[in-house]
């Protein structure tokens, strides 16, 4: 059972949110804006507040298809969406008037809105009807992407990253398909740096209804097992999440920290810590011993990442800002040993790979943006590199599938510092774990 079914929102309170959002300039990121209106909106609380938030993530998932929808019921015949996208924008958007437009998400979404009879009903579903079955038959990949809330002029994007990573075309389709989505709730085991961990996560969070399941990963020549919540909302009220047992953290940020190979006593540089999610599982894998440095460009986060690891009990983690403008100015103690173990890059970029929790990201991709991003991540690996001893280990990721943040900026990184040599490099998570999709790449300094 869904929470529309549950809680059927009415279409006055689908109309106000939605109009609340488009006119906050610039948009922030959707998930923010509804957590924040909650606070000074009670009206929209418990499973209410939860049907409307999953109304919108719906609703910034269709948009384009909606108007899609109505673009095709007034000209039926009509099917070059490849061109159609090109004068679409999800800012100035004049194809359907607001009752369509909830009537042709609702019916992509098969929620229970309250929504009032439109014009032409019984026509209007009977062409969306036909427009599946189209779909359903087509071996057009721009509508295939259409239908699944994806802009179907990102379709040679897509097809470069498929054959990168040797997806084949149900590969590919699934990853199409995982987009409409979102991925179950993520949790990592947060070791104690102060007393043995009693018991597992599964029976910590049960005593709070919490129902967790395991998930066996293999990853190269390793296997993980990685836990995911049932249904996920509560886990942050229960008491291993306040004492700091457990934290949220994506299957694929987790394997990204795997990667990393951290061993006791290393001393780890995380260059774009941000809130800390991956420093706190580097902290923790290193025991005791050794320590890492966080740095970002923002302090803000920096102070988020020291709550954090006081609550998770965590020591050995030092913090302070780095623009990346110039490489590190190394701390005494690095210095002395010439470098670090270990540093990671977990490079900003353009969340390509999540949308599936993010669905408002994908319509801020841009090919500009993602030529910048590019510019600004090879400088990031490029100046963070020079701060690695001999021997040591180099990792570079990001949140997105786009091979031009990828492995676009991996080799001119090579070419540039043929010191470097690139141990492995892979896509994480989705298409073959129900997660975010990341990438991460590997490189060793002679
Ligand atoms: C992908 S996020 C990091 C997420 C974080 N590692 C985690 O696991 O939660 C990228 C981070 O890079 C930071 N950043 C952006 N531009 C930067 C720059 N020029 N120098 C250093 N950090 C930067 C951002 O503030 C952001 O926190």
């Amino acid at each position: 059972m869904t929470h529309q079914d549950t809680f059927l929102i009415t279409y006055s309170d689908l109309l106000t949110v939605w109009q609340d959002w488009l006119d906050t300039i610039p948009h922030p990121p959707l998930d923010r804006w509804l957590k924040q209106r909650a606070k000074y909106q009670k009206r929209y609380h418990g499973g209410y507040r939860m049907a409307i938030d999953n109304a919108m993530m719906d609703a910034m998932r269709y948009r384009q298809l909606a108007d899609a929808l109505e673009h095709s019921f007034q000209d039926p015949g009509f099917d070059d969406w490849v061109g159609w996208d090109q004068s679409w924008s999800p800012n100035n958007s004049t194809e359907a008037a607001p009752q369509h437009f909830w009537h042709w998400l609702q019916l992509r979404s098969e929620a229970d809105w309250r929504t009032p009879e439109v014009a032409q009903q019984k026509a209007r579903r009977e062409h969306f009807i036909e427009f599946r079955q189209r779909v359903a038959n087509t071996s057009d990949n721009a509508l295939f992407m259409l239908w699944h809330g994806l802009r179907p002029s990102w379709e040679p994007a897509l097809k470069r990253r498929a054959e990168k990573s040797g997806w084949n075309d149900d590969t590919l389709q699934h990853w199409i398909e995982q987009q409409t989505h979102r991925p179950p709730l993520w949790l990592r085991q947060v070791a104690s740096q102060t007393k043995p961990d009693d018991e597992s996560l599964e029976r910590a969070l049960k005593r709070d209804g919490v129902i967790v399941h395991q998930y066996p990963v293999t990853l190269g020549e390793h296997s993980y097992t990685l836990h995911a919540a049932e249904g996920g909302n509560d886990v942050i009220r229960s008491d291993a999440f306040k004492a700091g047992k457990v934290e949220i953290q994506d299957a694929a940020s987790q394997l990204i920290c795997e990667m990393v190979d951290v061993q006791p006593g290393q001393k780890i540089w995380d260059a774009c810590a941000g809130a800390g999610g991956k420093t706190l599982t580097l902290a923790s894998a290193l025991g005791k011993k050794g320590a890492v440095i966080a740095t970002d460009l923002h302090q803000y986060k920096l102070d988020e990442l020291k709550k954090r690891a006081k609550r998770a009990a965590i020591a050995n983690i030092r913090n302070f800002v780095w623009d990346g403008e110039a490489p590190l100015r190394l701390p005494i103690e690095i210095a002395r040993q010439q470098g670090f173990d270990r540093i990671l890059v977990d490079a900003p970029c353009t969340n390509a790979g999540t949308w599936r929790r993010n669905p408002d990201a994908r319509w801020r991709l841009t090919a500009e943006n993602t030529r910048e991003l590019h510019q600004l991540q090879f400088n990031l690996l490029d100046r963070a590199a020079k701060s690695l001893r001999a021997n040591g280990r180099l990792i570079y990721a990001t949140c997105s599938w786009q091979v031009e943040e990828n492995e676009s900026v991996c080799g001119r990184f090579l070419e540039a510092n043929p010191e470097f040599v690139l141990v492995q490099q892979t896509l994480l998570g989705a298409p073959l774990v129900d997660s975010d999709t990341m990438f991460c790449a590997v490189f060793s300094k002679a």
